[in-house]
């Protein structure tokens, strides 16, 4: 039996992280599996930490505690993806790897899943170039308004007590209204897979996704599949404000796809141009801003624990 290394983000969901570990902790030594716990201290702690371990470049089974930003992190310390078999325990305020992997909410179910998996799948990673700098993301990377959101809640103030109230939905649904009324959208170029480049007015937000949810549960590319070496493009333009704010609850369904103004394709690799550079997000985590970004995904396939 191999090990399992567990790594968790006591902070995730502000502070929820830690309080669940308290119920997985007894749980692993009432059924004596074999076990290690690295905790992260500070954001990019989980990436150095994986990267060290992993470096060995051995088999490893590593559990992540925690949300959708240290399973980013995880990703992106691995030193040879195809070495690793990723199991999860969602703790965090928007969940939309879980969502998308269809993994069990419940912390002691998600643990059931990792102990006795259903099935092993095999995920793709995304990769997110920008300014010659890489980094992978999970479930989707994504520039303008939706990333902004992002950029926003991670400051967020509202965020923290939200949590505490169970309600950490809530700080993104307030953050996306003001974020929606203070941006302006922009002029775009897409270029899909060396095709011809396509000019759009008018952008809210561009995303490129490898899982069908983002900002905790908007079903933006219902089609997405992790495993099928495509990623699933979204672009909101060409719509007035109201007419954007009507149509983001009907995301939640995945209904919005029949609206004008909104197309999702299909691609291995997306170039995108912005009038002015905006923020990016790879996974729901900030990655300051720019005005060029190239999404794709990587040859290696990652395996996921699932149920
Ligand atoms: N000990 C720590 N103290 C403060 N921040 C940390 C700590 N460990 C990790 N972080 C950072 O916390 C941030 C948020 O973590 P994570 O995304 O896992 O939880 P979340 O924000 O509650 O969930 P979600 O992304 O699903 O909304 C990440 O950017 C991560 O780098």
């Amino acid at each position: 039996m191999m090990k399992y290394t567990f790594i968790l983000n006591p902070n995730s969901r502000s502070g929820m992280g830690g309080m669940i570990w308290e119920t997985i902790e007894p749980e692993l030594i009432k059924r004596q599996v074999e076990y290690e716990c690295l905790r992260t201290d500070y954001p990019g702690h989980a990436m150095k930490l994986v990267r060290e371990l992993t470096a060995d470049r051995e088999e490893h089974i590593l559990a992540v505690l925690g949300g959708d930003g240290t399973v980013n992190e995880v990703i992106n310390g691995i030193c040879d993806i195809s070495k690793v078999t990723l199991g999860y325990i969602p703790t965090g305020s928007s969940n939309d790897f879980a969502r998308g992997m269809k993994l069990p909410k419940d912390p002691l179910k998600a643990l059931e899943v990792i102990l006795n998996p259903g099935e092993i799948k095999k995920m793709d990673v995304g990769l997110l170039t920008r300014a010659g700098k890489e980094r992978r993301f999970a479930v989707s990377t994504g520039i303008g308004f939706d990333a902004a959101i992002c950029h926003q809640a991670a400051v967020s103030k509202l965020k923290v007590l939200l949590n505490r109230l169970k309600l950490g939905k809530l700080t993104y649904v307030g953050i996306a209204l003001n974020r929606l009324f203070h941006d302006k959208p922009v002029k775009a170029e897409v270029t899909l897979d060396d095709g011809v480049t396509k000019q759009y007015k008018k952008v809210y937000f561009i995303a490129a996704m490898n899982n069908p949810y983002e900002g905790g549960g908007f079903y933006f590319c219902p089609d997405a599949r992790s495993s099928d070496r495509q990623l699933d493009v979204i672009i909101i333009s060409n719509l007035p404000k109201l007419a954007v704010l009507l149509l983001l609850p009907t995301a939640y369904k995945g209904w919005h796809v029949h609206f004008p103004g909104i197309s999702v394709m299909q691609c291995k690799k997306v170039c995108v141009k912005m009038e002015r550079a905006l923020p990016v997000h790879t996974d729901g985590e900030p990655v300051f801003l720019r005005k060029e970004i190239k999404a794709e995904l990587l040859k290696e396939q990652i395996r996921v624990i699932s149920a």
